[in-house]
């Protein structure tokens, strides 16, 4: 597998984390996985190392000596940039709380790849010894965190200081967003779980390399007795001279968390000792300063993992005073491995000392003095220590704990988390990037289908915040389905309604239960196929005629929404009364639809001050609706059937209940299909146009095509069924821009797959979504009108042809827009040879229920032939 490490500490740089992600990296490369680590900067003589990516710090800002990284957008892409070039990444291993286990969380819900944390150290000490404003700090720390990685939930009270809890609010927060969590040791999990962490938490060790372990055991002691096999006689080969002085050695940074003055105290109380100090840190000054000139205490600097374990071989005892800090201690680990006993002070780390390997001592000065002191007199009491250490297997060997979190990450691959279906609504995901207030308005704002793509990575059912009112995203046709064909429960459309309430009063997309579907059953008939005949000489008709009229530039975006609304007109009310209620429509229905749009975006505050918007939206909706009124009316009087969709509706009576549409229901339904008809048909035309153009084979075919069957035109009904290749490109067109948002209310409780949505949950589905999700469509980024052809179309799970919805709502429409859509795209293309604008970019705008392009500049020279 390949497994992508995010930790803040550069390996190059002393401390225990870093040995604990070194000795992992190259555990795991040791079982034949592949590694990358994404770390900050490190010391400038670090070697370059292929496998290690180096994210930006923040210029100028180092925490305790380390460069600090921030969860930036170009730190983002960066690691999209190498997850692309060196992927697919199978697990994110986030093994800190700061900025880059934050950027690897962010990157894992991005990609949808499975998380782990490993939390290895005790933030709310650590801030408390080593910042001069605990408080300020772990405050700012937990703030800059939320606002990153949303904390949840309610923490229980602990005995603690009020920044301890706030650094343990981080702690627990970048637990919670993990799938899994391990961490060290049973007594660190015990705190976890007393500060809220639910769920499974995985106890495996640090461990200490094979390799290092291998060595050391080779390794003759430096006095030339016998090196052996790591175990009974290591301890014994290491024995001091019963006469020389006690050596203990301190094995640690020097940091006021460890205590190293406590230990440098106490030896100075004991004559018979020496202290060799190795490691580094801000305390090294007092340090020097409390030995004086006393030769007994020896400063070395920081030394290497491997130099401490040589140096555990040639002392008597490790001195190990940290209390209430550390999670294990890894040089606890490295004594056990090389036979050394220990005197430390915190029980909690009894759990690391090989049972009868160590004496646990108060934590004052004079209390490890004395500890210091018996085993100064008492060569006997060493001996029986390191015998104890040797009779005890050592627990620690980094290659059989690789195995053990190789199977954490195994586990999870296989039954990802982020594909589990939450429970209760509290378990639902909540969208990345959450701000304060804003909630993900701005992300969905600013590229709303980008926004909607990254969803599917999150789960089934993920919340986002247009605003404070938190909304269910449904991510899978399975789910989708639930709402389609009512299996989940009830949904009204009661916002949509009053966003269009002056325009359409009772239509049939805000209609809900019963009454909707009689309306279904009402207008199915206005939309038949075999209406569909009539509409198409008069569709063909008029796209001739428009192609024709094209001047030789033109923005086609504009230009398809004319033709669409006049073709839609048209098949409404064909009569000669009718072009009244045309002109009107024409000149109303594309401002009335806008506000539409806004009004149901805006909230509810917002709309009621909009005094003069309304006022004018009323004012042109009566007119609209006057005008259609009045033909319905003329219709009725006139009494034959112009074959059109006014003269079905009219006409028809349901068999079922007998019922009949009224003329107010009529008007809205008429309105209805151009709302619903007009801006979604002809974004999908300019983006068939589009798609068609900036592919020199996709023009090149669709041509051929047209040169054989319709040559120099004109467009007929019968063309439908003549252009194969057309359709596939009109088909994947559907599919790449596909609505993008649709939108209901629970309409009481409503239950996908065990979990339950409370009445009023505002439950949202994209159609754009699941077409874009490479479980269902492999390579989705990629325009590609061949997945429709007869001998690849069978592969597509049909569960996720989306583009004109599911179940009881599905688009009454679909067929008259595709009829449309091709008749159109053919009269373009026989009249003229169009060309994009040089340097032209699309930029979708997603205004509407389907995006669409916000303009198509284009030349348009005649085809040869014509
Ligand atoms: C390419 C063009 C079109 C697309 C992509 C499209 C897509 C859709 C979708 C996805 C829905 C369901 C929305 C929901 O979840 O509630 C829908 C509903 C609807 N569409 Fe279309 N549509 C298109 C063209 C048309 C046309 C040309 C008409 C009419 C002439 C039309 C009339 C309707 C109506 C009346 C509804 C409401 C159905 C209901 O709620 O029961 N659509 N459309």
């Amino acid at each position: 597998m390949h497994i992508a490490l995010f930790t803040d500490f550069h390996p190059g740089t002393v401390g225990g984390i870093q040995t604990s992600v070194a000795a992992q990296y190259r555990g795991a490369r040791r079982l034949g996985h592949r590694v990358t680590v994404f770390t900050a900067p490190g010391p400038e003589s670090t070697e370059p190392d292929p496998d290690l990516v180096v994210l930006s710090p923040v210029r100028a800002l180092s925490v305790n000596g380390f460069a600090a990284v921030l969860p930036t957008r170009a730190n983002a892409r960066l690691i999209d940039a190498v997850f692309a070039e060196r992927g697919p990444v199978d697990i994110v291993h986030t093994q800190t709380t700061y900025g880059v286990a934050v950027a690897g969380v962010k990157a894992a819900r991005r990609h949808g790849i499975p998380l782990v944390q490993t939390i290895h150290s005790r933030d709310d000490v650590f801030i408390q010894h080593t910042s001069p404003a605990p408080y300020p700090a772990a405050l700012a720390m937990r703030a800059l965190h939320n606002s990153v990685l949303p904390h949840r939930g309610r923490m229980p009270r602990n005995p603690e200081s009020r920044s301890a809890r706030h650094a343990w609010h981080t702690m627990i927060a970048q637990a919670q967003a993990a799938d899994a969590v391990i961490v060290p040791s049973a007594h660190f999990a015990e705190r976890l779980r007393a500060h809220g962490l639910a769920g499974r938490l995985h106890v495996i060790s640090n461990g200490v390399d094979d390799d290092l372990l291998d060595e050391l055991e080779a390794t003759p002691p430096a006095d030339g007795r016998d090196a052996t096999a790591l175990g009974a006689d290591l301890g014994a080969t290491a024995r001091r001279a019963d006469a020389g002085p006690l050596r203990v050695l301190w094995c640690a940074r020097l940091s006021a968390e460890k205590r190293p003055l406590a230990a440098i105290e106490a030896v100075l109380r004991v004559p018979g000792a020496v202290l060799d100090v190795y490691g580094d840190g801000d305390q090294l000054a007092a340090a020097r300063e409390l030995a004086g000139a006393d030769p007994r205490i020896r400063f070395h600097g920081a030394r290497s993992q491997r130099d401490c374990l040589h140096a555990m071989r040639e002392h008597d005892i490790l001195l190990f005073p940290s209390l209430g800090f550390d999670t294990q201690g890894m040089a606890l680990l490295e004594a056990a491995a090389a036979g050394l006993p220990v005197v430390y002070c915190d029980a909690a780390l009894s759990e690391s000392v090989p049972p009868g390997g160590g004496v646990l001592t108060g934590p004052e000065p004079d209390a490890i003095a004395a500890a210091l002191r018996t085993l100064a007199d008492s060569p006997a009491g060493l001996e029986t220590r390191r015998t104890a250490i040797a009779a005890t297997p050592f627990p620690a060997r980094q290659s059989a704990l690789s195995a053990e979190i190789t199977a954490v990450y195994a586990e999870l691959i296989a039954d990802p988390p982020h594909a589990r279906m939450p429970r209760t609504p509290a378990e639902v995901p909540t969208a990345p990037g959450r701000l304060p207030l804003l909630g993900h308005s701005i992300a969905a704002l600013r590229d709303s289908l980008g926004f909607v793509r990254s969803l599917a990575a999150v789960g089934p059912v993920v919340r986002v915040y247009l605003g404070p009112r938190p909304a269910y995203v449904l991510t899978t046709p399975e789910l989708i389905r639930q709402v389609g064909f009512g299996t989940a429960g009830e949904f009204h459309r009661d916002d949509l309604r009053a966003a269009m309430h002056e325009v359409v009063r009772g239509a049939s997309n805000v209609l809900a239960g019963p009454p909707h579907e009689l309306r279904r059953r009402m207008i199915a008939p206005a939309l038949r196929r075999r209406r569909l005949q009539d509409y198409a000489a008069v569709t063909a008709g008029i796209a001739d005629e428009w192609a024709a009229a094209l001047p030789g530039t033109v923005n086609l975006m504009e230009s398809a929404h004319a033709l669409v609304l006049d073709t839609i007109s048209a098949t409404l009310f064909t009569a000669d009364f009718g072009a009244a209620a045309k002109a009107e429509v024409r000149r109303n229905i594309p401002w009335l639809l806008a506000q539409v749009v806004q009004r149901a975006a805006l909230p509810d505050a917002v709309n009621r001050a909009r005094f003069l918007a309304d006022r004018r939206f009323a004012a042109k909706a009566a007119a609209l609706r006057g005008e259609i009124g009045a033909v319905v009316r003329a219709y009725r009087a006139d009494g034959r059937d112009h074959r059109d969709v006014l003269s079905a509706l009219i006409g028809h009576v349901d068999a079922e209940t007998g019922a009949r549409l009224g003329d107010e229901e009529i008007v809205d339904e008429l309105i209805l299909m151009l709302a619903a008809g007009v801006g979604s048909t002809a974004s999908i035309l300019a983006w068939v146009w589009y798609e068609t153009l900036r592919s020199p084979e996709i023009a090149k075919a669709v041509r051929a095509e047209l040169d054989t069957e319709v040559g120099a035109g004109p467009v007929e009904p019968d063309h439908l069924y003549r252009l194969p290749y057309l359709r596939r490109v009109i088909l994947e067109t559907l599919r790449y821009w596909g609505p993008w948002v649709s939108t209901q209310n629970a309409d009481g409780p409503v239950t996908f797959d065990g979990l339950t949505l409370p009445d009023g949950a505002v439950v949202v589905y994209s159609p754009y979504l699941v077409h874009h999700d490479p479980r269902h469509y492999p390579d989705p980024a990629r325009f590609d009108p061949e997945r429709w052809a007869p001998e690849r179309v069978d592969g597509i799970d049909r569960k996720a042809v989306l583009p004109f919805g599911v179940g009881a709502r599905h688009c009454p429409g679909n067929n008259f827009a595709l009829l449309t859509i091709t008749l159109a795209t053919a009269a373009l293309f026989t009249h003229w040879n169009p060309a994009l604008d040089s340097g032209y970019r699309v930029r979708p705008s997603s205004g509407d229920f389907v995006a669409a392009p916000s303009r198509l500049p284009v030349t348009l020279r005649p085809r040869t032939g014509r």
